[in-house]
């Protein structure tokens, strides 16, 4: 089964009307495969995105407590999803829309990332909406600070190809033989007799087996026998 398949199993399983808690293990799954890039965060946001149109203020309810959890665990691919102009127009309806819990929910959610966010110029936007419906008379609750801490490890940004002509760690030449890969673990590039063995990167929530270079092999294992 695909793992596209595996998430929209996961995430039906965790926003169900007949949960009488939320379903952690699927939420933690769910994050899981965001963080390993089994599933798009942009495929990952836009399938929460229908949940919340839900008829069922349950299926609502588990749904914000999906993004609440994506949005604490997986990093800036997710934020990068949530901080657009319509999921905020979304996030804003149902506290127009909606009783409390979801209403609550959704005013202590826009809260938490306008505080969490608030260093991030590009994304103001949350920030902007949480003044914008202060002004509009939206009672937010008491903010709690530790809630709105989450500085989640990530993976880095792959250093482009065209960026790079020879591997990273001996130098050797890129062609048609000597072909370009990346590390999973600092995002460089290497020739193939550099970087041709796998390891779990448990600190970006890594856990299967992926391509990393020789000396991120070497650190993995040296943090993972510690
Ligand atoms: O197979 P190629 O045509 O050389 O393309 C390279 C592979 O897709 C590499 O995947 P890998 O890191 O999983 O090997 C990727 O890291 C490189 O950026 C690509 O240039
Ligand atoms: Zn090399
Ligand atoms: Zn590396």
């Amino acid at each position: 089964m695909s793992q596209t398949k595996v998430f929209d199993r996961l995430l039906e399983k965790a926003t169900s009307n007949l949960l009488l808690e939320n379903d952690w293990e699927s939420i933690l799954k769910i994050c899981d495969l965001i963080r390993q890039d089994d599933v798009a965060s942009k495929y990952a946001v836009s399938s929460v995105k229908k949940k919340l149109t839900s008829d069922n203020i349950h299926t609502i309810g588990y749904t914000l407590e999906c993004i609440e959890s994506m949005v604490k665990n997986c990093g800036s691919k997710i934020h990068q999803e949530i901080v657009q102009k319509d999921f905020m127009e979304q996030m804003k309806s149902l506290c127009q829309q909606k009783p409390d819990p979801v209403k609550s929910k959704c005013l202590s959610l826009i809260q938490c990332w306008s505080h969490a966010f608030r260093k991030n110029p590009n994304y103001k936007i949350v920030e902007d909406y949480y003044n914008q419906m202060k002004m509009e008379g939206f009672q937010f609750p008491l903010l709690k600070e530790s809630e709105a801490m989450f500085d989640v490890e990530e993976a880095p940004l792959w250093i482009q190809d065209s960026d790079s002509t020879s591997c990273f760690r001996c130098r050797s030449e890129f062609g048609i033989i000597n072909r370009r890969h990346h590390c999973r673990a600092c995002g460089q590039i290497f020739c193939h007799a550099c970087s041709s063995k796998q390891a779990p990167i448990p600190k970006f929530g890594i856990e299967k087996e992926v391509r990393v270079c020789d000396g991120c092999f070497d650190k993995l294992k040296s943090t993972s026998a510690a």
